[in-house]
C-alpha cells in the first residue's frame, strides 16, 4: 500500500467512530506484563503500529503474545528467563517503549540492554530521568556505543527519588522497577496523567501496593511476587481530541464512542471556550461546531491536569478558523511548532516565536527554541502536497487537507499509523472523501 492519502477537502466530517484503548497506556501495560507470574489478559487494545512493535519487542524477550477477538491480548511471560535475546538492536529507534523494559528485566534477568530510542522528534527528549532512578535503585549503568547496558548485581533496593520535571516515561519507569524491589519507594514530583492512573491500577491488580498522595508523591511497598491481570485499557483522549479538533476544524459534527469525561476535562473546556459544543453521554462524547465564528484563545500546554501538549497539534489547526489572534505556549517539548510550517503553505497566518508567550516562563524560556506561536484567524486553507512530519502533526496536516478547498496529497501517512487506529476507515465513515494515491 502507498504512503500517500489524497484529501479531498472542503467538506465537514459527519458521523459516529469508536475509539480504543490509549497508545500511551496499552504500550505500557503490555511491559508491565514482564513483571508476572501468569498470563495477563488486555482489552481494548488498537490495531496500532506501536502495539505491533512492543509486541515484538516482548517476543524477543521471551514473552507469547497471542490476539483473543478483536481487541484482546493474552500475554504470557513464564518462559522470559529461557528466551535469547541477541536480536534487541533490531528494535532501535522504533519506539521510546525499550527504556521501560529495563526495571522488569533486571528483577527477571538481572540485566538489560536498551538500543538507541525512537519516538516523535518533538525536542531532545533525553533519558537522564530514567538512568538517574535506575542508579538509586542500585542499578549499574554502561553507555555502550550501540546502546546502554543495565546490570543489578546485587539486586534493586526501594529508594527516595524526586524528579527535577513530572516526566510521564520516568513516573512509569519508577513504578514498573519499584513494584518488585527490596523495600518502600518514595517518588516526588510524580507525573499523574491518567494513563499513569490506569497503570497503577493494573499493577495494583497484578499484586502491587501502591499509593498516590496528595502533591505529586507516590509510595511504592515492593512484593515477592506478581502475577498477571485482567484489565480494559482506558481510552485514548489524544485520538478523541484529535477527532474532535477535525470535526471543529471543518464545521463538522461526530459522536466519539468510548470517549470520557474525566480524563478530557481541560480539553473540554478549551473547546468550549474556543466556541465549538459537545454533549457527554454514557457510551462517548459528541463534539460538533455550532455555527457562526469561532473564538480565539491564550492557552499554555503542561503536564496533567494542564492542557496536553499532544492535543496542541490538532487544536492549533482548528485555531486557524477562529476570529483573531490565538496564543499557544507550548511548555512541554522544546520543538513541537515544525509542523506549523505546512499549514502556513496552506495560507494559516502562523508565527513562532523564541519566548515564553501568554504565560509564566518555562524551561524552554531565553534559549533557543521556537515555542510559542501566535496563529492569526479565521484563514482560508488551500489544497496542497505536504509531508508528515510526526505522529500528531501528521493528523493536524491531515486535518487541514480536509478543512482546506482542493486536493491535497499527504506524503509519509505511515507515521499516523502509530496512533490512530485504522484512520483511513475512520475518516471514510466520517463521509471524508479520501484515497491512497
Ligand atoms: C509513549 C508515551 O507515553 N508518550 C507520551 C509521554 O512521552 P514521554 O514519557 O517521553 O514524555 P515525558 O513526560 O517523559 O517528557 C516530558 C519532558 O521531560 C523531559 N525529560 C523526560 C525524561 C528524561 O529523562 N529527561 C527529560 O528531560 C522531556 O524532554 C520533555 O521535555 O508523555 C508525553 C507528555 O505527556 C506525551 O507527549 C507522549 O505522547
Ligand atoms: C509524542 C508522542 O508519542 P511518543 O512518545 O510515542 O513519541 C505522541 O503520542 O504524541
Amino acid at each position: 500500500m502507498t504512503d500517500t492519502l489524497i484529501v479531498h477537502g472542503g467538506s465537514p466530517l459527519h458521523g459516529r467512530i469508536r475509539l480504543r484503548g490509549a497508545k500511551n497506556f496499552v504500550s505500557k501495560a503490555m511491559v508491565a506484563s514482564l513483571l508476572g507470574e501468569t498470563p495477563s489478559r488486555l482489552r481494548n487494545v488498537p490495531q496500532i503500529r506501536d502495539v505491533g512493535v512492543v509486541t515484538g519487542l516482548l517476543e524477543l524477550h521471551g514473552v507469547s503474545v497471542r490476539t483473543e477477538g478483536e481487541d484482546t491480548l493474552v500475554l504470557d511471560p513464564t518462559d522470559v528467563e529461557s528466551a535469547h535475546s541477541a536480536d534487541i538492536d533490531a528494535h532501535a529507534g522504533t519506539s521510546r517503549i525499550p527504556i521501560l523494559l529495563c526495571g522488569p528485566l533486571l528483577h527477571r534477568l538481572g540485566e538489560a540492554f536498551i538500543p538507541d530510542l525512537g519516538g516523535c522528534r518533538i525536542g531532545d527528549r533525553p533519558i537522564n530521568y530514567h538512568l538517574e532512578s535506575l542508579r538509586r535503585f542500585g542499578a549499574v549503568v554502561d553507555k555502550l556505543p550501540s546502546g546502554i547496558k543495565i546490570s543489578a548485581p546485587n539486586g534493586l533496593k526501594g529508594t527516595k527519588i524526586e524528579l527535577e520535571y513530572p516526566s510521564v516515561g520516568a513516573t512509569e519507569q519508577v513504578l514498573l522497577t519499584a513494584v518488585r524491589a527490596e523495600g518502600v519507594t518514595e517518588l516526588k514530583n510524580a507525573a499523574i496523567e491518567p494513563e499513569i492512573g490506569d497503570l497503577i491500577a493494573v499493577l495494583q491488580k497484578m499484586g502491587a501496593i501502591i499509593s498516590v498522595d496528595t502533591d505529586r508523591v507516590i509510595r511504592i511497598e515492593g512484593v515477592d511476587k506478581l502475577y498477571g491481570y485482567d484489565h480494559h485499557a482506558l481510552t485514548d483522549r489524544i485520538e478523541a481530541a484529535s477527532w474532535a479538533c477535525a470535526a471543529l476544524a471543518t464545521k463538522g459534527d461526530v459522536f466519539l464512542e468510548g470517549a470520557t469525561q474525566p480524563e478530557m476535562m481541560t480539553f473540554l473546556n478549551v473547546f468550549r471556550k474556543v466556541g465549538g459544543q459537545f454533549d457527554v453521554r454514557d457510551d462517548g462524547i459528541r463534539f460538533w461546531h455550532p455555527g457562526g465564528d469561532l473564538r480565539s484563545i491564550v492557552l499554555e500546554t503542561d503536564v496533567h491536569p494542564g492542557f496536553m501538549t499532544d492535543w496542541q497539534q490538532p487544536l492549533v489547526v482548528a485555531l486557524t478558523q477562529a476570529s483573531g489572534l490565538s496564543i499557544v505556549h507550548e511548555t512541554v517539548y522544546e520543538n513541537r511548532f515544525g509542523f506549523t510550517e505546512a499549514l502556513r503553505e496552506m495560507g494559516a497566518t502562523i508565527q513562532v516565536y523564541r519566548e515564553c508567550l501568554g504565560g509564566g516562563p518555562c524551561r524552554f524560556g531565553q534559549r533557543n527554541f521556537q515555542h510559542s506561536a501566535v496563529v492569526s484567524g479565521p484563514s482560508k486553507l488551500h489544497a496542497a502536497e505536504i509531508t508528515v512530519p510526526d505522529l500528531r502533526g501528521g493528523f493536524s496536516h491531515l486535518i487541514a487537507a480536509l478543512a482546506a478547498e482542493g486536493t491535497s496529497k499527504v506524503h509519509g501517512i505511515g507515521l499516523i499509523d502509530r496512533g490512530y487506529e485504522r484512520f483511513g476507515d475512520k475518516l471514510a465513515a466520517l463521509g471524508a472523501m479520501v484515497e491512497r494515491g
